[in-house]
């Protein structure tokens, strides 16, 4: 008999992102070679485990532990991931242009850059490339590699306003010496000057995509600057340039802003911690907080560090990590949060994790990563480019060379093609898409909401359906017995075997029965062996007798009395989990159990419904009866009920076919497989529980469903902005190129509507960052 071992993917190959990368496959197929006897991934709730099925004659279980860690690091020193911060990127093409270098570049396996977060994601391998030459490919082609955490200074941020700011000012002061009657020679100095300043950057760019042969729009500005210096026009080109120049600075100024929202809020953690050691206390840098040690806490100080509550009371203020606006009272063996705010009472934390293991870097760390991943309608706008730019550049081509042969001048041509060109050319849809992604993405984490990319916050912001599982989800998850029910002998004896049966499974409703009895002051011996079958009960030895206790369906066939049936069909009806007991075939009697729903949560559906869910389904594993009871005090629409795990699986893909997109809430707890198969699979309880935080599209942070109502309703906004921004990118570009074609606008002003409408699409995507929604209160962003 083959035996099997399961080992968190994410212990074995910590830098993979996850089981999609391709070392997944790389590992299973090594492990395999060495004679195992089946390697296979299997996603489940704490991410995808690996499953290493081994004959126990051949291997220990250790030696198989080993063989894996050793495997797992032969990978990771192979084939390495990172991401990077890139530098100097001014247009999306930059991100292209970067992207297909490396790609090309002989070992890089995979390279993905997003413009918008200025990030690269790498995968490579390191025996046939290393970083240091990566990053000198990436610096030849024009760009820097940012080491993290470290920001360039305030010139370096801003030289490209700096250099905008000398061009405009030397074109004015060009042009008013010419008004004035100075020499031409001053004037042109002048001119010059600004030609040079207003082109300094572009001409760096457009340097970089001609070596790589891509058509930019840089290129095209300094064609058409030179057109202009070439037809006199020198006022003209200055302008052109000194436009395109601030058009961009503001640009990349407004899109800084999205991509800092995030980190500043990490940056409200503290530097340093005050910590007990040997009895003293010394202040440690929270680096170099290790785990165990104690950190003293003072009223309205942030908490330096992930831990749990050693000593004191006080109420935290958890919003910069769950966005809750209220306090939450902590007591001995809670847990609290790196960057939040105690409150009156002085705190002892025992901290859990490392500085750069908290919960709030690895928002910070999750948000950037989110911000690269591509979402639907940027895949489209992507390709639609890469159909459109060929078409405006042949249209140009004819532009240029037609006219001349039927006698038109061809310097007019020329300088005509060249404005349809800027008009024609796509910046502001490249960027339309993405700013609206990187803020609203931006946003959701400062409300205490974690969308894993584009793809998740666009399609919760067009789904109208939701399914939620019910125990721990729509309800605290914490039943207890409301009604015994005795046919046969008295309360206490059925409560016995009960307890004694229940004792031995871990099942909350188990241990509801067991905490009952005990508050009764009953004591029982222990049952002898227990089978629990899954969504049904348990059956057992107990006493001489075989004992039964579950729900109708463990009793399949076996006819029930109309009595107990009766009864157990009230207590349903009343919202409560019925238990039979049955002994030696004979039934006893019936628990009844109830779970309490969550608070607030009529109120989270209802503003649902008004954001436009209209169909709210609950998934339970419970009977039909008791989910309608409790579907109807929440208020949702459908029960779908007596489902087994397995079940709640299939029963989300009849869902999708009937609703289309349809999202899923739970709580992490056997739930996650069905998460896993909804579009958009959110879970609650983020900051609390790492497998909710790294497994779901979308976390909540805190661990209720207060926040859902705020991630559709901006997730609904995000779309209504990108939709905006393709009308307004669009837009002026339908319009431009009609314009310029036929001479009624030059390039100046298509260099202004093109380089505004950009910027207007940017700033119409920040205003995400400070969304509100008019129908969910309490949804303010953190401030920082
Ligand atoms: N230990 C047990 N004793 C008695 N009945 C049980 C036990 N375990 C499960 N059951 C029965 O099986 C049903 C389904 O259990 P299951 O664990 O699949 O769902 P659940 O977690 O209670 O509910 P949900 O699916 O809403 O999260 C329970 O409602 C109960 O009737
Ligand atoms: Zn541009």
């Amino acid at each position: 008999m083959p035996e099997k071992l399961t080992l968190d993917l994410s212990l074995i190959l910590p830098d993979v992102p996850d089981e999609r990368d391709a070392c997944a496959g790389r590992l299973t197929r090594l492990l395999q070679a060495e004679g195992l006897e089946k390697v296979h991934l299997v996603r489940e709730d704490g991410g995808a485990r690996l499953c290493l099925h081994y004959d126990p004659q051949l291997f220990s279980v250790s030696r198989v532990r080993e063989l894996a860690q050793a495997a797992g690091a032969k990978l990771g020193n192979h084939y390495r991931h990172e991401s990077l911060r890139i530098d100097g990127m001014d247009c999306p093409t930059c991100a292209t242009v970067i992207e297909h270098a490396l790609q090309r570049t002989d070992g890089v396996l995979e390279a993905s850059v997003s413009y918008a977060a200025e990030r690269l994601r790498l995968e490579y391998d390191s025996e046939k490339i290393g970083r240091p030459a990566i990053l000198r490919r990436i610096q030849a082609l024009g760009y820097a590699v940012l080491e993290e955490g470290r920001e360039a200074g305030w010139f370096a941020e801003h030289r490209e306003l700096i250099f905008s700011g000398v061009a405009g000012l030397l074109l004015l002061a060009g042009w008013l010496a010419g008004l004035a009657g100075a020499p031409r020679n001053l004037s042109l100095g002048l001119l010059l000057g600004a030609y040079a300043a207003g082109g300094f950057y572009t001409l760096r760019d457009a340097w970089q995509s001609v070596k790589s042969r891509r058509f930019d729009i840089d290129t095209l500005m300094i064609v058409a600057a030179a057109g202009a210096a070439a037809l006199g026009a020198w006022e003209e080109g200055a302008l052109l340039l000194f436009l395109f120049s601030l058009g961009h600075a503001l640009e990349h100024m407004a899109m800084d802003r999205a991509r800092k929202a995030i980190e500043a809020l990490a940056e409200l953690a503290p530097k340093t911690a005050v910590v007990q050691r040997d009895g003293v206390e010394i202040e440690v840098r929270v680096e170099d907080l290790q785990r165990g040690d104690r950190v003293i806490v003072k009223p309205g100080q942030r908490i330096p560090a992930d831990g749990q509550v050693a000593s004191g009371n006080s109420a935290v203020g958890q919003s910069p990590v769950t966005g809750e606006s209220m306090p939450v009272d902590k007591q001995p063996g809670d847990k609290v949060f790196a960057a939040t705010v105690n409150g009156e009472g002085a705190l002892v934390i025992e901290v859990t994790k490392l500085a750069r293991e908290s919960t709030m870097a690895r928002m910070v760390e999750m948000v950037a990563e989110a911000q690269t991943q591509k979402s639907p309608t940027q895949r489209f706008t992507d390709r639609f480019e890469c159909i459109f730019v060929p078409i405006v550049l042949a249209g140009a081509a004819l532009l240029i060379a037609l006219p001349p042969l039927f006698g038109f001048p061809f310097a007019e041509s020329f300088y005509r093609a060249l404005a349809v060109l800027v008009a024609a050319s796509p910046c502001a849809l490249a960027i339309a898409t993405p700013s609206a992604v990187l803020s609203g993405i931006a946003r959701a984490a400062r409300g205490g909401v974690l969308i894993k990319g584009g793809a998740h916050l666009e399609n919760l912001g067009v789904l109208t359906a939701i399914a939620f599982d019910k125990t721990g989800t729509l309800t605290i998850g914490k039943p207890r017995v409301t009604d015994v029910v005795a046919i046969s002998g008295n309360e206490e004896s059925l409560l016995t075997i009960a307890a004694a049966v229940e004792s031995r499974s871990a099942h909350p409703l188990a241990q509801a029965v067991v905490a009952e009895a005990k508050g009764r002051g009953l004591i029982w011996s222990e049952a002898g062996e227990v089978e629990a079958v899954t969504g049904k009960g348990l059956r057992a030895e107990f006493d001489g007798q075989k004992v039964a206790i579950g729900n109708a369906k463990l009793f399949d066939g076996k006819p029930i009395p109309d009595g107990i049936q009766q009864q157990a069909m009230r207590l349903e009806a009343e919202g409560k989990t019925t238990m039979l007991i049955q002994a030696d075939g004979q039934f006893l009697g019936i628990l009844a159990l109830a779970d309490t729903p969550r608070e607030g949560v009529r109120q989270v559906l209802e503003r649902l419904h008004q954001l436009g869910i209209t169909k709210t389904i609950m998934l339970t594993g419970d009977n039909e009866r008791v989910g309608r009871a409790i579907a109807d005090a929440v208020g949702l629409n459908e029960v779908k009920a007596g489902l087994l795990p397995e079940d709640k699986v299939k029963a989300m893909g009849a869902l999708a076919q009937r609703y289309g997109l349809v999202a899923m809430v739970g709580d992490g707890v056997n739930d996650a497989p069905a998460m896993a198969h909804a579009t958009v699979g959110i879970a609650m309880g983020g900051a609390g529980t790492d497998v909710a935080l790294e497994t779901a599209d979308v976390a909540l942070m805190a661990d209720d469903l207060s926040k859902l109502p705020f991630a559709v309703a901006l997730s609904r906004a995000s779309r209504r902005v990108i939709r905006q921004n393709l009308w307004i990118s669009l837009g002026v570009v339908v319009l431009l190129i009609p314009a310029t074609l036929f001479g009624w606008a030059g390039i100046g002003l298509a260099v202004l509507l093109h380089e505004g409408s950009t910027f207007v699409v940017v700033i119409n995507a920040l205003r995400l960052l400070n969304f509100r929604s008019p129908i969910v209160e309490n949804d303010r962003p953190v401030p920082v």
